[in-house]
C-alpha cells in the first residue's frame, strides 16, 4: 500500500479487516516493522480519536511520531498555486509539505471540508497538495470528502458484531444546528457499497449524498421505515450536498430514540464520535447495550495499525 486516501487504495477489503482483527489480538507482533521510521500527524482541525489511535498504532509498530497542529503550532498554509502571498498565510504548502516529507517516512493529514465551495472541497485540494509535494506516502485522517480510517474501523466493528451473513445496515442522518462535512457519511457509504450487506441511507429531502458515494444504496426519506428490521444503525449528521454546506432542517424528530431502536431487529447503534447527546441520539440509547460506539472507537487503533503496517511494508 502506497497511500491510504480512499477506498480505492484498498486491494482486498476482507484481508485488511482481518489484518485489523489480527492486530487487535496481537498488538505487538510487528513492533520491529516501524523501527527508526517516523510518521508526521498534521491536523488542520480538532481530533481525539484519530489523533490518539493513530499515534498508539504507530507506537505499537515501533514508529516515532511527530504531531503538528497547523495554524496553532505551525504557520498558516496557502494552498492555491500562483497566489501572491500578501495575506495571513506565511507559508505555502509546497514548502511545508516537502519539508515535513524530509522529516517523516509517512505523512498523515486531517483537513475538513470548508463547506463554502463544493467544487473546491470535492477536488480535495489540501489532500492532493500534500500528496503532490510531501514526497512520501500519505494517509487521510479525514479530508474534505472522506474518512477512510473511520470506515475501516466501522467495517471491523460490523464484522465483529453482525449476527447474520448479510446484515441490514442503515446510515441515518441526525439533526445538528451547524453545518458538518459529508466526509464520514460519504466514506461509510463508499465502504458499505463493498460490504456484503443490505445498505440503506435515510435522510430528509435535500440531504441526499453525492451520487458517487450513494452507489447502490437504497435512499429513504422516511426514517422509521428505514429502521424496520435493521441490524445496525449508523448515525451521523451532514450538511446538504445539493445546497452545499447548508443546514436545511434541524428536525428533532430525526434524533435516534429507544422507540426507534425498537423498530430494528435488536439493532446495534454506531456513531463515529464525537456525538451530541440528546440532540442527535438520546442518553437512553447511548447508555444501552445496543450502543457499540465505544467498541467502534476502540477499533480505530486496529484500523490505523492495519493501514500503517501496509504502508510500512511498501516503503
Ligand atoms: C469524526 C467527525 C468529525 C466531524 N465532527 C464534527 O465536526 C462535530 C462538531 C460538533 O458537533 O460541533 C465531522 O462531522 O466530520
Ligand atoms: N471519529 C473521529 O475521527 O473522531 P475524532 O474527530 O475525535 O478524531
Amino acid at each position: 500500500m502506497t497511500n491510504f486516501l480512499a477506498y480505492d487504495d484498498v486491494t482486498d477489503l476482507n484481508a485488511l479487516i482481518q489484518e485489523g482483527l489480527n492486530a487487535k489480538q496481537n498488538p505487538f507482533a510487528d513492533q520491529s516493522l516501524g523501527h527508526n521510521k517516523t510518521i508526521g500527524l498534521i491536523f488542520f482541525n480538532s481530533s481525539l480519536r484519530t489523533r490518539m489511535s493513530t499515534q498508539k498504532a504507530a507506537q505499537n509498530l515501533g514508529m516515532n511520531v511527530i504531531m503538528m497542529n497547523v495554524g496553532q503550532d505551525s504557520w498558516g498554509l496557502e494552498m492555491e498555486e500562483g497566489t501572491v502571498m500578501n495575506g495571513d498565510k506565511a507559508e505555502h504548502v509546497k514548502e511545508a509539505a516537502a519539508v515535513v516529507g524530509k522529516y517523516c517516512d509517512i505523512v498523515a493529514v486531517r483537513a475538513f471540508a470548508g463547506l463554502q465551495d463544493r467544487e473546491q472541497d470535492y477536488r480535495e485540494v489540501v489532500l492532493n497538495q500534500f500528496r503532490k509535494y510531501a514526497g512520501v506516502p500519505l494517509i487521510n485522517l479525514e479530508s474534505a470528502t472522506r474518512h477512510p480510517l473511520q470506515s475501516l474501523a466501522d467495517c471491523i466493528t460490523i464484522e465483529e458484531f453482525k449476527v447474520r451473513k448479510r446484515p441490514k445496515i442503515v446510515l441515518t442522518w441526525l439533526p445538528h444546528f451547524k453545518p458538518l462535512p459529508q466526509a464520514v457519511a460519504n466514506s461509510f457509504s463508499e465502504w458499505m457499497n463493498h460490504m456484503d450487506a443490505e445498505f440503506v441511507i435515510a435522510n430528509p429531502e435535500g440531504y441526499d449524498l453525492a451520487p458517487e458515494f450513494v452507489g447502490n444504496a437504497r435512499v429513504m426519506h422516511n426514517q422509521n421505515e428505514a429502521f424496520e428490521g435493521a441490524d445496525f444503525i449508523y448515525g451521523k449528521n451532514w450538511s446538504s450536498y445539493q445546497q452545499y454546506g447548508q443546514v436545511l432542517t434541524q428536525d428533532p424528530s430525526w434524533m435516534v430514540t429507544m422507540d426507534k431502536m425498537r423498530l430494528t431487529d435488536n439493532g446495534k447503534f454506531m456513531h463515529c464520535l464525537p456525538v451530541r447527546r440528546n440532540m442527535k441520539v438520546t442518553d437512553e440509547v447511548l447508555d444501552s447495550p445496543q450502543s457499540i460506539v465505544i467498541e467502534q472507537a476502540a477499533n480505530r487503533e486496529w484500523s490505523a495499525q492495519a493501514v500503517l503496517k501496509g504502508v510500512l511494508q511498501g516503503l
